[in-house]
C-alpha cells in the first residue's frame, strides 16, 4: 500500500518516512510540507537520512491524499482537521498522532469518521497502550479515598502542548476507571495558595526540557505507600511503528474512529 505522510519534515514526519520505506508491504507515496516551507521541492526520503526516492515533498495535500491508499499526520490541529476533511472526502485511511486537539477539534474527526477508517491515538507506542489498560484497572480497584492520583510528565523543549496527550490519555483512563468524568476531575497545574488537595481530584505535573521523548508515570498516592507505573520513550520509532501498523490494520476496514487499543485488542 501507499503511504502519504503530511509534515514529512518534522521530528515524526522524518521518522515516519523511514518506518513506512522498511515495512513490507508499504511504500512512501509522497509527502507535504506548509506552502512556503523550506522542504517544498526536496525529496522526501533524502531529508529522512535515506537514498533519493524521486518524490519530491509537495504543498497540496489533496493532490497526496487523491495519490495514496493512507495518510499518517502527526502535524498541528488546524493542519490536522484539514487532513481529517480531505481524508472524508477522497475516502483515505488516515492515522492521526497529533496531540492538543480541543473537544471541537475531537468532534470533528468523529464526523470526518462517517465517511472513512480514521485512527487517532495520543501515543502509538504498544508500551503506553498498555500503561493505558493497567491505569484504568488500578483506578477502579483504588478508590478516591484510598488513593490521589497524579500523572507526571516530561517532553523535549520544542513541545508545545501541555498536557501531553498521552498524560491527558491516562487521565481518561483513570477517570474511566473511577466512573468518573476527566474534565470534572482535573487540577491541570498548581500555583500559589491552592488550598488542599481534594479527593477524587487527578493532578497534572508538565516539565520540559532538553531532548526527552517521552516520559509519563501515574501516581497512585495511598496512605503508607505509593504504586506508580511509568513509561519511557527512548526512541520515537516506537510511535512510528505503531502509526505504520495502524494504517496497515485500518485499510480496508469500515469507515469509523478507531483507536489504538483496536488494533493492539487490549
Ligand atoms: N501519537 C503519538 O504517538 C505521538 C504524537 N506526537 C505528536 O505529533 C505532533 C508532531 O510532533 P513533532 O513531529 O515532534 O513536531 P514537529 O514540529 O517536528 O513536526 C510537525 C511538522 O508538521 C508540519 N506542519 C504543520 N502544519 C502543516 C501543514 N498544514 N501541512 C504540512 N505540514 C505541516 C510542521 O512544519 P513547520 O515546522 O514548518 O511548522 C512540522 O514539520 C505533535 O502534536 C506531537 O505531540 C509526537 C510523537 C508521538
Ligand atoms: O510531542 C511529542 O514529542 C510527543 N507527543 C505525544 C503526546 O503529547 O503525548 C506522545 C509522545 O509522548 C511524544
Amino acid at each position: 500500500m501507499k503511504i502519504g505522510i503530511v509534515g514529512c519534515a518534522g521530528r515524526m514526519g522524518r521518522m515516519l518516512v523511514v518506518e513506512t520505506s522498511k515495512t513490507s508491504g508499504c511504500e512512501i507515496g509522497g509527502g507535504t510540507d506548509l506552502p512556503g516551507g523550506a522542504f517544498v521541492g526536496k525529496d522526501v526520503a533524502l531529508i529522512a537520512g535515506l537514498e533519493e526516492a524521486g518524490i519530491a515533498i509537495g504543498d497540496d495535500p489533496k493532490a497526496l491524499f487523491n495519490e495514496v491508499d493512507a495518510v499518517i499526520d502527526f502535524t498541528a490541529p488546524a493542519a490536522t482537521m484539514k487532513h481529517a476533511e480531505l481524508a472524508a472526502e477522497t475516502g483515505t485511511v488516515l492515522v492521526i498522532g497529533t496531540t492538543g486537539l480541543s473537544a471541537d477539534q475531537k468532534e470533528g474527526l468523529k464526523k470526518a469518521a462517517e465517511k472513512t477508517a480514521i485512527v487517532f491515538a495520543p501515543n502509538m507506542s504498544v508500551g503506553v497502550n498498555l500503561a493505558f489498560a493497567l491505569v484504568e484497572k488500578v483506578a477502579a480497584i483504588l478508590d478516591k479515598d484510598t488513593a490521589d492520583i497524579e500523572i507526571v510528565e516530561m517532553h523535549h523543549k520544542h513541545k508545545v502542548d501541555a498536557p501531553s496527550g498521552t498524560a491527558l490519555g491516562l487521565g481518561e483512563a483513570a477517570a474511566r476507571g473511577r466512573g468518573v468524568a476527566l474534565e470534572d476531575v482535573a487540577v491541570r497545574s498548581r500555583d500559589g495558595h491552592t488550598g488542599a488537595r481534594e479527593d477524587g481530584a487527578i493532578g497534572f505535573a508538565t516539565l520540559r526540557g532538553g531532548d526527552v521523548v517521552g516520559d509519563h508515570t501515574v501516581i497512585f498516592a495511598c496512605d503508607g505507600e505509593r504504586i506508580e507505573i511509568t513509561h519511557k520513550a527512548s526512541s520515537r520509532e516506537v510511535f512510528a511503528k505503531g502509526a505504520v501498523r495502524a494504517a496497515k490494520w485500518a485499510y480496508g476496514k469500515e469507515a469509523g474512529l478507531y483507536s489504538m487499543q483496536d488494533i493492539l485488542g487490549l
